[in-house]
């Protein structure tokens, strides 16, 4: 079956928790900005039929420089929240049935699994990437005392892209907003409507650059990747 997919890339955040004077999506790692790493993932890829990277407002010049010459890719503002941006970007898209919504912030993806995703969707509608927990999680309440031990077996940790049939996505991001929830990802708004959600296996190196840390883990992973001339599939921008 064919299917025409739309790509939401939120750009829009501020870094607070990465800090420094270059937001997290333009550091340089492996001598190309975050977010063409990124971007790297959805280009040429069969099915994508658009994509739209949600910047904030003071980012959109140096956005658009950066992706001149990037064909089916539109730059927008975004939003006060991850939420909102995402929102935008799914009311921005113009012709496709579904879509693949994803973090800038999260440049390690490889293809094969992004195309595991993708069959997914097909069969499920909504299909999102997550790994098994590998730590003990506990629940506290709000004196930081343990409340429970969930059963580790059933413990994900979620990363994007999620994927949705688009009309499906927007009704949900439609009534969180009604209705003044905000969700910590895309899938959380389809599950409070009742919706099936479906996990596919990600990996564990889809990490989402967050604190500063996590460049360096960020540079072992391109390194790593040089050596062994692992991800090939992307294709090269
Ligand atoms: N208003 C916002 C906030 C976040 N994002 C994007 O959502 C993704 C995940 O968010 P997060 O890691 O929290 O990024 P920031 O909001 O930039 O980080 P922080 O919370 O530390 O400021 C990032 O790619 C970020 O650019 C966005 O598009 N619009
Ligand atoms: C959507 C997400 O990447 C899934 O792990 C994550 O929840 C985004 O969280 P943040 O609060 O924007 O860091």
């Amino acid at each position: 079956m064919k299917v025409n997919i739309g790509v939401v890339i939120a750009a829009a955040g501020q870094g607070k928790r990465m800090g420094g004077s270059v937001k997290k999506q333009f550091i340089e790692l492996g001598g190309k900005p975050v977010l063409l790493h990124t971007l790297s993932l959805f280009i040429g890829l069969e099915h994508v039929k658009e994509i739209i990277v949600v910047t904030a407002e003071e980012d959109m010049e140096c956005t658009q420089e950066l992706l001149r010459g990037y064909r089916g890719v539109r730059v927008i503002p975004g939003g006060a929240e991850r939420q909102d941006s995402v929102y935008l970007g799914l009311k921005a898209l113009r012709s496709v049935e579904y879509v693949m919504i994803h973090d800038s912030a999260r440049p390690f993806l490889t293809r094969p699994t992004l195309l595991k995703l993708i069959e997914a969707l097909r069969a499920k509608r909504a299909a999102i990437l997550a790994v098994p927990v590998k730590d003990t999680i506990k629940r506290t309440d709000a004196e930081g005392i343990v409340v429970d031990t969930p059963p580790r077996k059933s413990l994900w940790a979620v990363q994007t892209p999620q994927a949705f049939a688009l009309s499906d996505i927007i009704r949900a991001h439609e009534r969180a907003r009604e209705e003044g929830f905000i969700g910590t990802d895309d899938a959380s708004l389809l599950e409070r409507m009742g919706q099936t959600v479906h996990i596919v296996e990600g990996e564990y190196t889809n990490i989402k650059l967050t604190t500063p840390e996590d460049l360096v883990f960020g540079e072992a992973i391109l390194e790593r990747r040089k050596e062994t001339g692992d991800d090939t599939s992307r294709t090269r921008i």
